[in-house]
């Protein structure tokens, strides 16, 4: 059993990889994927070896032109004692001085020696992936595990067991990135101190009334409507969701949000005619005739 909430015949095992901390299964009707947390033992807590391997299922999907949305989820419930978790961050029994330490035999030759933090650039791939993330939130959702929800587009939560703990202070560990600042744009200022100031416990409905979570779902339902969001997200244009999601997200990231928002321009600029005419004539070597596109406004 992958999961007490999964449904089998809605979803295919992606078999190009051998992963042994996460899931990973394509839609068999919905274009979108669903990557999981597996390790509920330990309340999903991500080890180095669990990042690699989030780092790869997440990247696969971002590059299947046929892939429309991604769940991003927690299997469940722990064997140990039925609990159930989204992810409860960085595992802290592998924790070392440095970073997160891999077990020896697991342990990439170049990273020898050098605990690892590398749960950001999941982070980043989630940001900036041309399609939407949902962050799908059976149980718990603590430290580490609570910003990676902060910074999907959209979060779904189980109303029997869906909770939100920031407990990075408590193990002198701070996320001053997204799992901070772009947490205060969704539930403000004053709330979001609170949640690491204090490291309080929420419940689902708690989470949704100060904004951080889009929809409070019965806990047997929580899958069958993230992928229902996914079938309504995926039948809309591509084109628009992700000039969309890079417009959402440009005002906070900068020059780099700049950068990506307009790549994607770029690319719809290179569909066209004009474009097309520069291209040619290079090629050509004559001078392009750009006389025949009008200046739109
Ligand atoms: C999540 C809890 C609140 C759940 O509580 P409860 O339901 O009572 O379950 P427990 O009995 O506590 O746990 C069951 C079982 O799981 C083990 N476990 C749980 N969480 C972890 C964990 N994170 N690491 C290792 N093991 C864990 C627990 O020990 C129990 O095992 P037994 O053998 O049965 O005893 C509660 O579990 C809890 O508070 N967990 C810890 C949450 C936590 O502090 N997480 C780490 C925060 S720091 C972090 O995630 C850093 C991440 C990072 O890399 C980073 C770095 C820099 C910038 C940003 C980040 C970032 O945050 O992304």
């Amino acid at each position: 059993m992958v999961s007490e909430l999964f449904a089998d015949s809605q979803w295919e095992s992606v078999d190009a990889f051998d992963f042994e901390d996460v899931t990973y299964h394509r839609g068999t009707e919905v274009p979108a994927v669903r990557i999981a947390f597996d390790r509920p033992a330990v309340r999903n807590a991500f080890r180095p070896e669990t990042v690699d391997e989030l780092y790869r299922a997440l990247d696969h999907a971002r590059k299947q032109a046929d892939v429309g949305c991604v769940l991003l989820t927690g299997n469940g419930p722990s064997p140990e004692d039925g609990g159930w978790a989204f992810c409860s961050g960085g595992d802290q029994s592998i924790r070392g001085d440095s970073g997160y330490e891999y077990e020896d035999d697991e342990e990439p030759a170049a990273d020898q020696g050098v605990g690892r933090l590398h749960i950001l650039e999941v982070q980043r791939l989630i940001r900036f992936m041309p399609k939407p993330v949902i962050c799908v939130v059976p149980g718990w959702a603590a430290g580490g595990g609570h910003s990676l929800h902060v910074v999907c587009d959209l979060t779904l939560a189980s109303e029997a067991h869906g909770m939100f703990k920031q407990t990075d202070a408590d193990v002198a560990s701070f996320d001053g990135g997204f799992g901070s600042a772009y947490l205060a744009q969704q539930v403000g200022q004053k709330k979001a101190r609170e949640i690491f100031f204090l490291g309080k416990s929420y419940d689902a409905h708690a989470a949704h009334e100060m904004g951080m979570v889009n929809e409070v779902v019965p806990h047997d339902d929580l899958e069958d409507v993230a992928l229902d969001w996914a079938d309504q997200i995926t039948r809309k244009s591509p084109m628009a969701i992700r000039m969309l999601k890079y417009a959402f997200n440009m005002a906070d990231d900068g020059m780099v949000g700049q950068q990506v928002f307009a790549g994607e321009a770029t690319r719809l600029g290179y569909m066209t005619d004009e474009a097309a005419e520069g291209r040619t004539a290079f090629n050509e070597g004559r001078e392009p005739n750009f006389r025949q596109y009008p200046w739109h406004y």
